[in-house]
């Protein structure tokens, strides 16, 4: 998707993406990262996801990356916070308490010099068209640290409506992209079946969701 398209979900509100709960996978696979109080958390392409405060709960520095000032200022708002700014490179930092939230293109985040223990991946391999996965999952290897641990959450589906996200990334696809820098097991696939809108109304005959833990090499 081109950043137009989401600039203007932001600015229209169409943002079915956005989850007014805390992610369940988020909080039972957390553990699996080994993440220690103190770690900052990568969290790219992060809308205003209120994982991002769960995440601070549990102890850690998130960094977030976001095309969308929309959402940036959103999720401040939304959590009580007037956030400073400057510039970092290519992008703008808003920070304030354990959050900074770099706004602009994720795909220019080399350019900043950070590394990463710890990274949350809810919505954002999925946001993306095939074309833009390799160059993703190469910059995603290039800002963890050896060692370093990703919790991934992908979905699979048979929707005919696939030129918009959420894109449907299968397991091989997700295996072909990371495996050349991680070390990858999936942890959970939920089979949502006659349960979700999605296949309630005919639009697919399965949704499934993946959460994967992936090992920096
Ligand atoms: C499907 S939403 C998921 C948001 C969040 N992870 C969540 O779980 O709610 C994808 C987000 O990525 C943002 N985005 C898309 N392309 C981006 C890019 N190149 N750099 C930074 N953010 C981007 C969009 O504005 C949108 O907020």
């Amino acid at each position: 998707m081109d950043a137009d398209f989401w600039h203007e979900r932001w600015q229209s509100a169409r943002i079915g993406f956005h989850q007014a709960d805390i992610n369940a996978h988020l909080q039972q696979y957390w553990q699996h990262t080994d993440a220690e109080a103190g770690d900052e958390v990568l969290v790219p392409l992060c809308g205003k996801s209120h994982d991002m405060r769960w995440l601070a709960q549990q102890g850690h520095a998130v960094a977030g990356f976001e095309l969308s000032p929309v959402a940036v200022n959103d999720f401040f708002a939304e959590a009580g916070l007037t956030p400073s700014c400057k510039e970092e490179g290519p992008l703008l930092c808003w920070q304030q308490g354990p959050f900074s939230l770099y706004q602009g293109d994720f795909f220019k985040a080399g350019q900043l010099g950070l590394t990463f223990k710890l990274a949350y991946d809810r919505a954002a391999l999925i946001a993306l068209p095939p074309d833009m996965r390799p160059a993703y999952a190469e910059l995603m290897a290039g800002l963890m640290a050896a060692g370093g641990r990703v919790l991934l959450v992908t979905v699979d589906h048979d929707s005919k409506q696939d030129q918009t996200p959420p894109f449907a990334v299968a397991e091989a696809e997700v295996r072909a992209l990371f495996e050349p820098y991680f070390e990858l097991k999936v942890l959970e696939q939920t089979h949502a079946g006659e349960l979700h809108r999605r296949v309630a109304s005919g639009e697919c005959s399965y949704f499934d969701e993946l959460c994967y833990l992936l090992t920096r090499r």
